[in-house]
């Protein structure tokens, strides 16, 4: 068995080092309590500097991003880049005098009731060394996409080209010429589309569902600002009504023609409160799907050599595979806890 210790801790423990662990640090600093922040990568906000690909952006105005007490700097754009997106959030935790611990992998969390105490447990992603942080709060900033989505296609092992992670997914460049499949029509799905056609790549997207692409603005102004504007006065389902209706007015009515049907029961804030989907914001697929250089295609049966069968019966020739196909988070497999109560943010806010 590997060696273990054990750090008791002044102050709340912080499980992940994204913008969530990083602002409520920096909260708690603010107010002259302690904490330990334990992230199992070796570098803040590891999702933004490691998981994503080149072109990235906030999609969302950058005001409703900034992290508490310390805003963008004005000089940066409304859609910050993600270097300037980390660059801001390796600022905001050195100005807080937010230092997480690295390699430091949690696998379970219980609270010792005969304690009164937390007891973390983490594995040392370096040494294999386990430490036992124990404290009286454990605050879990892990996120919902900790861990890929990897499906199980059938055939996976006889196609011939490689099958990675939109993770792992850096730009368009080494697709030149290529066929490209990308399983999945959420926003990266959707983007890495745009760029596979950027560089002169061939891109078929697998929509095997509903999906509810919006604008991301209308006259200028954000989609999102004019949600979070409706929901001060109307409620959800409303708001929904009406953001499905404008997407309609801005985005051209023939959606489902083009392949991208809306979700039979939902509208986009529904869906994303109660099922975490975010709804897709347009920033140019739409057009290359119209101009046909983004092929959508059904749901795939199973994958061959060269390509894949669909559910329809048709065949897709594809020399590489990109699965967009989303992530999940991974608390339930380390937090051993039993009622669980979950907020829906834009239900509170409304
Ligand atoms: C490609 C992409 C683009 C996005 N764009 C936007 C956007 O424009 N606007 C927006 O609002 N949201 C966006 N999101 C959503 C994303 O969830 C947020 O941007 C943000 O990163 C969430 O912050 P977080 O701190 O909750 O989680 P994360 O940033 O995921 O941070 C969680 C941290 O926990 C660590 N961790 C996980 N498990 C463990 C463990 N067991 N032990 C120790 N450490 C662990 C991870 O290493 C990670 O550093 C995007 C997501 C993706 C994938
Ligand atoms: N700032 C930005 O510009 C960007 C933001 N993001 C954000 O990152 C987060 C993750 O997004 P994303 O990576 O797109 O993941 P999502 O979970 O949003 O989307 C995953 C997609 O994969 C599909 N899918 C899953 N499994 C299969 C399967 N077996 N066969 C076919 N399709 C499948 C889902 O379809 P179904 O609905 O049918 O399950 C869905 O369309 C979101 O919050 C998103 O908004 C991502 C990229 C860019
Ligand atoms: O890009 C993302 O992943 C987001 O989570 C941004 C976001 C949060 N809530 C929303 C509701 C509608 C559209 C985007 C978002």
């Amino acid at each position: 068995m590997m060696a273990s210790r054990t750090m008791w801790v002044n102050g709340p423990i912080i499980v992940g080092a994204g913008p969530a662990g990083i602002a409520a640090a920096a909260c708690l600093h603010t107010r002259g309590v302690p904490s330990v922040v334990l992230d199992r990568d070796d570098c803040l906000a590891s999702l933004w500097q490691r998981r994503t690909y080149d072109r990235l952006r906030l999609h969302l105005p950058k005001h409703f991003c900034q992290l508490p007490g310390m805003p963008f700097p004005d000089h940066y754009p409304e859609y910050p880049t993600k270097h300037q997106f980390v660059a801001y959030l390796q600022s905001y935790a050195a100005a807080f005098h937010v230092h997480p611990r690295f390699r430091q992998s949690v696998v379970s969390a219980r609270f010792d009731h005969a304690a009164g105490l937390w007891r973390v447990q983490a594995s040392d992603q370096d040494t294999g060394v386990t430490t036992e942080y124990i404290g009286r709060w454990l605050v879990v900033a892990t996120g919902e996409n900790a861990e890929r989505v990897i499906p199980d296609l059938d055939g996976a092992d006889s196609f011939k080209g490689p099958v990675t992670h939109v993770s792992e997914y850096k730009s368009g460049e080494p697709y030149k010429g290529k066929r490209v499949l990308v399983v999945g029509c959420g926003n990266s799905g959707m983007e890495v589309c745009l760029d596979l056609c950027d560089h002169g790549a061939r891109p078929s997207m697998v929509v095997r569902d509903g999906v509810h692409v919006l604008p991301r603005e209308m006259l200028g102004v954000a989609t999102f600002s004019v949600a979070v504007f409706l929901l001060r006065f109307l409620p959800l389902r409303v708001v929904d009504r009406l953001l499905v209706l404008l997407a309609g007015l801005f985005l051209g009515g023939d959606l489902a023609r083009l392949g991208l049907r809306r979700p039979s029961h939902g509208g986009p804030l529904e869906l994303k409160n109660s099922k975490g989907r975010t709804p897709v914001l347009d920033i140019g697929a739409l057009e290359k799907i119209r101009a046909g250089d983004i092929k959508i295609v059904p749901g795939v049966k199973r994958l061959e050599a060269g390509g894949a069968e669909l559910v329809d019966g048709r065949f897709v020739a594809a020399d590489a595979v990109i699965l967009a196909t989303g992530y999940h988070s991974n608390v339930p497999q380390w937090l051993k806890v039993t009622n669980l109560i979950m907020h829906t943010p834009l239900e509170d806010a409304h």
